[in-house]
């Protein structure tokens, strides 16, 4: 199915008709075939899974700034679920193609002047998104190579670990508050999860972004390395994390992240409402547009 009939299943049914992100059996081993890799591609995401090693890596490929655009997050869950269903791979590293950028975060473009439906549909792809990931069965580890604000680095604190490559032009942060929105409440309720309430409290407040030893200061990245070793990093962290057997691994992340999915999974239609409602105001298109402006204007 091409990602716009899949967007407009999405849309429809609130999932991907892929698969189910819910329940799924324990993860097994990968069978011990002789060494492999395989590639696979969309327009927004390149997979590249070593068969041998039980690892994929799921590149983001949208420039100009890998914006989560509805296409994007329809592709990025399709190539999340073919990974999570294929017994070859058991952990994933989530990293950029784009120089400079890992994701500048929720495509603006998609909640400027657009219809009830249209945003919609776009809220339950973003929904989509996180539920799949913070529910991964797989490992998951953000190799941040270059600037995440927002949606991106909501990417980032969905993984089980993140390191984030030392260069003093990245930021990381949830900075929703300066482009006059509010990060929605499992935005949050991962922040906090990540860096506990009295950091997420004041960095949403002031919609901080975070350079990057200031993110590993206060917890939001686990590590810093030279960006020259952010790949290979990320490899033996992936090692180290699937050295444990999957099922103890498994069950202990879901314990951990349960009650926030659950919270999601609950008020599901109710977010979209309010999301609507809220991106639907004049107030707050007019601060997005003006916000929009500011970063064309940046430029020249
Ligand atoms: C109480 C009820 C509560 C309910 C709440 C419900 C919902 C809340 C709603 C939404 C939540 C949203 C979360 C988000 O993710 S919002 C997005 C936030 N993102 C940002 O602030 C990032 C903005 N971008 C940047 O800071 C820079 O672009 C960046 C540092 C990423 C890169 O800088 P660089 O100098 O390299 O590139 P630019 O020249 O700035 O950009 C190139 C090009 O790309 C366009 N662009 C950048 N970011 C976005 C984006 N997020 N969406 C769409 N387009 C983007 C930029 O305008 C340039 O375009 P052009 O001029 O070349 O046409």
């Amino acid at each position: 199915m091409a990602a716009p009939a899949l967007a407009r299943c999405m849309a429809r049914t609130g999932v991907l008709p892929l698969g189910q992100a819910w329940g799924r059996a324990p993860r097994l081993p990968p069978s011990p075939l002789p060494a492999q890799r395989r590639a696979f591609s969309n327009n927004k995401v390149l997979v590249e899974l070593d068969e041998s090693a039980g690892v994929a890596t799921m590149k983001f490929k949208s420039p100009p700034v890998n914006s989560l655009s509805l296409d994007f997050l329809t592709e990025f869950c399709i190539s999340l679920e073919k990974l999570e269903n294929d017994r070859a791979c058991r952990g994933v590293i989530l990293t950029s193609a784009v120089p400079k950028i890992f994701s500048s975060g929720l495509d603006i473009t998609e909640m400027c002047g657009k219809s009830t439906e249209h945003y919609a549909e776009f809220w339950r792809a973003v929904q989509e998104m996180w539920l799949r990931l913070y529910s991964s069965n797989m490992v998951t580890v953000a190799a941040v190579n270059g600037s995440s604000p927002a949606g991106g680095c909501l990417i980032a604190l969905t993984c089980d670990y993140r390191i984030m490559a030392e260069n003093p032009k990245f930021s990381i942060g949830l900075n929703e508050a300066q482009l006059g929105i509010v990060a929605p409440f499992w935005f949050k309720d991962t922040f906090v999860n990540v860096v506990g309430h009295r950091v997420a409290e004041s960095s949403l407040q002031l919609g901080s972004l975070h350079s990057a030893p200031e993110a590993h200061r206060i917890g939001l990245v686990d590590e810093l390395v030279p960006e020259e070793k952010l790949k290979d990093r990320a490899t033996a962290v992936m090692q180290q994390w699937l050295a444990l057997p999957d099922h103890a691994r498994q069950l202990t992340k879901t314990m951990m992240r349960k009650a926030v999915l659950d919270r999601l999974v609950a008020h599901r239609e109710e977010d979209v409402q309010n999301f609507i409602s809220f991106i639907s105001k004049e107030s707050i298109q007019k601060s997005l547009r003006m916000y929009m402006e500011m970063l064309k204007k940046k430029k020249s």
